[in-house]
């Protein structure tokens, strides 16, 4: 069986559209883009197709000299939200990120303030992808003291939707597999939910599940020139599972852009 995701869409949309009566202008979002893969061209497609419905002016810039760049917008007060696209090229790290980007803008929560606050269950803005994997979850079933099994370990997907989904008041018991992680399906199939994100397509199929498990595919890979997730489809037979498309990606994407009226709006009450 399928995850539909559109009440938490509509719910985000409902927000932004709260913020747009106080935001007075087009908020500006830049995206700052360094090893473009096809996973990022989608997302770039995504958020050029959103910030058009939205009214969010978007920038997108090829950067070769992003510390530059990154103190570039972060002073620039046009500009009301950055987002730097992963990977990263050689020379740079997500630490460097971390260290350089203005807290305020920084609408995709990868800063070391806002991934400290939110290690102190202070959730400002936290990445993107991890806030719509913990709401689908949220939404799909009760997470208190439920078997999570995370697949991938990443800054921005594994490592924070972890860390959110053993906060106070969500509970859940986490487990976190890798590369290294030994016996990784006798892991998985112990999970009430398992959360795929490593990048690798159809990688888990029915040897890693049970029956009635949720299953939340973060995964964007272009197979054959279609987008496909790292989860084969034919599980949704015996699980719940969310659609790729239309699943993690398109609620990241909503949570993109309601966070740039966040900034904005937050910005507004400095003024
Ligand atoms: N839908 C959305 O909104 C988003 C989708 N994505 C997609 O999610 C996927 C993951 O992206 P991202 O989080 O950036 O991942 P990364 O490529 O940064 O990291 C992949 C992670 O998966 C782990 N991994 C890889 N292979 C295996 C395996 N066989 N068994 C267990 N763990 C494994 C790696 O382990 P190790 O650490 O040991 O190397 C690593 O931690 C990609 O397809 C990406 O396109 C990403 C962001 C948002
Ligand atoms: N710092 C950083 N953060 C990310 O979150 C990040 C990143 N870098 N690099 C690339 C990956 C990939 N990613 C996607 C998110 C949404 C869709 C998305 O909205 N996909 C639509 C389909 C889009 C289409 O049709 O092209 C869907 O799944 O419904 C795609 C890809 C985020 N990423």
């Amino acid at each position: 069986m399928l995850i539909e995701v559109k009440d938490i869409i509509n719910e985000i949309k409902a927000e932004i559209s709260s913020l747009k009566e106080k935001v007075p202008y087009e908020p500006k979002l830049v995206s700052l883009v360094v090893e473009p893969d096809e996973s990022t061209t989608s997302y770039l497609n995504s958020q050029k197709r959103n910030a058009k419905k939205y009214g969010i002016n978007l920038e997108i810039v090829e950067s070769n000299d992003l510390i530059n760049d990154l103190r570039k917008y972060n002073e620039d007060d046009d500009t009301d939200a950055i987002f730097i696209a992963r990977p990263l090229k050689k020379g740079y790290t997500e630490l460097d990120i971390a260290k350089y980007i203005n807290p305020e803008k920084d609408v995709e929560g990868v800063s070391l303030h806002n991934i400290g606050s939110m290690f102190y269950e202070k959730e400002l803005f936290v990445p993107c992808t991890a806030e719509a994997v913990v709401k689908i979850i949220e939404d799909t079933t009760d997470v208190r003291g439920k078997n999570i099994v995370i697949l991938g370990r990443s800054t921005t997907v594994g490592k924070p939707a972890a860390i959110m989904l053993q906060r106070h008041g969500r509970d859940a018991t986490v487990t976190v597999t890798h590369t290294k992680t030994n016996n990784l399906k006798e892991v998985t199939k112990k999970a009430d939910i398992l959360v795929a994100a490593i990048g690798k397509a159809n990688f888990v199929d029915r040897s890693f599940v049970k029956e009635g498990m949720i299953v939340i595919d973060v995964g964007i890979n272009v197979l054959n020139g279609k987008i496909v997730g790292d989860v084969d489809k034919d599980i949704s037979e015996i699980c719940k599972l969310t659609p790729v498309p239309g699943g993690v990606g398109s609620v990241t994407t909503a949570i993109l852009m309601r966070n740039v009226f966040r900034a904005a709006n937050n910005k507004k009450g400095d003024l």
